[in-house]
This record gives C-alpha cells, structure tokens and sequence, in this order.
C-alpha cells in the first residue's frame, strides 16, 4: 500500500475529510494524531515509507531525502520551504509544492496583533498584572507612524492593507520593483532597506529564509534604526540575527522587538537566549503565525490538491 504521511496539527484536525480523496486513490493517510511535532526519528522512519508527504516544519535534507526510495512528492502545509533541500529533491525527481497564500491574511494579522502589542507593553504588563502588580507603562501609538515592509510578497501585501487602515504611512522594500498599480493599491511607496531601516518606526519582515536573507538584520542594520523603532519578525528565524537583537535590546539600541520564529525552535536555552525571552520589550511566541482556523481549513485543502495534482503528473 502506497503511504502519504501528514505531520501538521492543522491536517490531524480538519483533514478527514480531504484525506478520503487521497484514499480514494489507493493512498494509505499515516496522519500524525499526537498535536505535536513527529520526533526526527519517528519522522525519518515514516518518511522512509511514504509516496507523498505533506510536512510541516519537519526537516527533509539530504541526508533523509536520499534514503526516501518511495518518495514523488512532497508538499508544504504553508509557505516556507527552507526545511526542504530542494536542489536534492530535484536531483532526486521529487516534486515539490507549496500552499501559497493560504495562510497570510493569518500571519498578517498576528504581526499587526503583535505591532501592537509591543509598542504598548500589553504582555509584559499582563504578566505583571497575573503577578498581583498594577505597573501602568507608557507605550506608542501607531496611527500616522511609518511601518516599512521588507519582502512585499502575500503577507507583505496583507500586512500593508491592514497597515493602511489603522492610519500608517506604508513603505515596502523587495528584492523585484513592484508595479505602479500595485504600489497605488496599497497605498505603498517604494523605497531601499537601508532607508526603512533608519526612518521607519515599526519595521516588519516578511522575506523567505535564503542565503541571502541570512543575518539581513544585525549590528549594523540595528544601530541605523531609530532608537524608538519596533521590530518584528514573523518570518524566520536567523533572517534577524538573535545574539545582535540580544544586544540591541540590552543597550536600548530599540524600543521593542516581537519575534514569532526562532533559530532553533524550540530555542536552545543559553543564559543569553533566556535573559532574551525573558526581557520586557521582547516578545516570542512559538511560532504560531499561520495558525488560525481559517487558515487551516484552507490549507488542508489546498495541501490536498496539490497532493494529488503531483501525484498524478507523469
Ligand atoms: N511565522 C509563520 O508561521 C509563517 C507563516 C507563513 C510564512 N512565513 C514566512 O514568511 C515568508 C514570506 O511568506 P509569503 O507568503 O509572503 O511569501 P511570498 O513568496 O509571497 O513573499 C516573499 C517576498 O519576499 C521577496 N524576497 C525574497 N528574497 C528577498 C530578498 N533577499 N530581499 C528582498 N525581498 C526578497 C520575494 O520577492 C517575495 O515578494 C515565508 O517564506 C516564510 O518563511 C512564516
Ligand atoms: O512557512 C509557513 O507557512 C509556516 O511558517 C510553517 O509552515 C508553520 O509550520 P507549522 O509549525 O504550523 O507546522
């Protein structure tokens, strides 16, 4: 029996019934029912069986891949394929997909939930508050601030619509122009990192983990911002090198940073990377961006068909 093994939380949960359509093709579903993470052993020995998989942050790179005998193809439960050695899996024919769009209006809106949150301490003085205190902070609004957008790809763009309506000045940064109309769209201007990095108040990334992308923000880019500016990072980790944010939040370089990916992840607990989470303008949350309901629902569905679609390609 042919195997498509499903790790994601989101497809456990609301995926039965797309599942009966891979079963209807003669598929066995190996669906990951324990809400968490396969461990990389148990990962590797299902991956090892599987026809298809559909994965979430689970580590395909070469070393797995080439033992993958039975493998045709892989696909993403979201976006981010920096899990996935894909120059291997072209070598190997492996065919590789992703669920484009299906979860950025999510991770649009927790970056916005997040912008908020920072600027106006709501976590820390939560904690404070669950800890019998009454601190009362003072924090910054966002209406007429500047919010620049580095990668204006699906989130990019969500993230610049909902910036709009709150009354923010939108500046985009992309590797590739975005055309006039668009820019109109959004009510966006087009402009260089570095100048978003020295006059924009809230800074949000939203570029793919790449060679390129790795340690974009560190020493340098953190001591050009604005010692009032708000970063956040939903995207990946590593593309804002955590020991120079470490720092620059230390030495007030910053107002405040709210990250929702790590490195590693779960983070590896070094005094430094604690002294981090533990900071009052820092906020980390475990990766949890593209997990709403609707954006789940979406995806399981959108996983499916592309499932399927390379399935049956020659
Ligand atoms: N935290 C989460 O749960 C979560 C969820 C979804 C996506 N993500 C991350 O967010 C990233 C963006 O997702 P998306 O759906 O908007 O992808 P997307 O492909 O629609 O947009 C990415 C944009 O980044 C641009 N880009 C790539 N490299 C660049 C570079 N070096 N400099 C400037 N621009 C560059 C691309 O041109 C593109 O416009 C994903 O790759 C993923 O890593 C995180
Ligand atoms: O890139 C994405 O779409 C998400 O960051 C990523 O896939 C989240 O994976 P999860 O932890 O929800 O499996």
């Amino acid at each position: 029996m042919k195997t498509i093994l499903v790790t994601p939380r989101g497809y456990a949960k609301y995926g039965s019934k797309a599942g009966k359509r891979l079963e209807v093709l003669g598929y066995e579903m190996d669906v990951n029912h324990t809400g968490r993470p396969l461990p990389k052993d148990v990962f590797a020995e299902k991956a090892k069986r599987a026809s298809g998989i559909i994965a979430g942050v689970d580590e395909l790179n070469e070393e797995l891949l080439r033992k993958c005998r039975h493998l045709k193809a892989i696909v993403k439960f979201g976006v981010g394929t920096d899990n996935i050695d894909l120059s291997v899996c072209e070598e190997l024919g492996i065919k590789v997909g992703r669920c484009i769009g299906t979860n950025s209006n999510a991770v649009a809106e927790l970056t916005i939930g997040m912008m908020f949150a920072a600027a106006r301490h709501i976590v820390s003085n939560a904690m404070n508050v669950k800890s019998h205190g009454w601190d009362k902070p003072t924090g910054l609004e966002l209406f007429h601030k500047k919010i620049g957008i580095i990668g204006f790809g699906n989130i990019g763009k969500h993230v610049a619509r909902i910036a709009n309506g709150i009354g923010m000045e939108v500046l985009i940064y992309d590797m590739f122009d975005a055309a006039q109309d668009v820019l109109a769209e959004y009510n966006a201007k087009q402009t260089s990192v570095n100048h978003i990095l020295k006059e924009c108040d809230f800074i949000s990334i939203h570029v793919p983990l790449t060679e390129n992308t790795k340690d974009m923000i560190s020493t340098k880019e953190f001591k050009m911002m604005k010692d009032t500016a708000v970063l956040i990072n939903a995207a990946r980790g590593g593309i804002v090198n955590e020991y120079a944010l470490y720092k620059a939040l230390k030495n007030k370089e910053i107002y405040a940073c709210a990250s929702d990916v790590f490195t590693t992840e779960p983070p590896h607990r070094e005094p430094w990377v604690d002294e981090l989470i533990k900071m009052d303008h820092f906020i980390q949350t475990a990766h949890i961006a593209s997990r709403s309901v609707e954006s789940e629902i979406n995806t399981v569905n959108t996983a499916t068909n592309i499932m399927i679609q390379l399935l049956q390609d020659p």
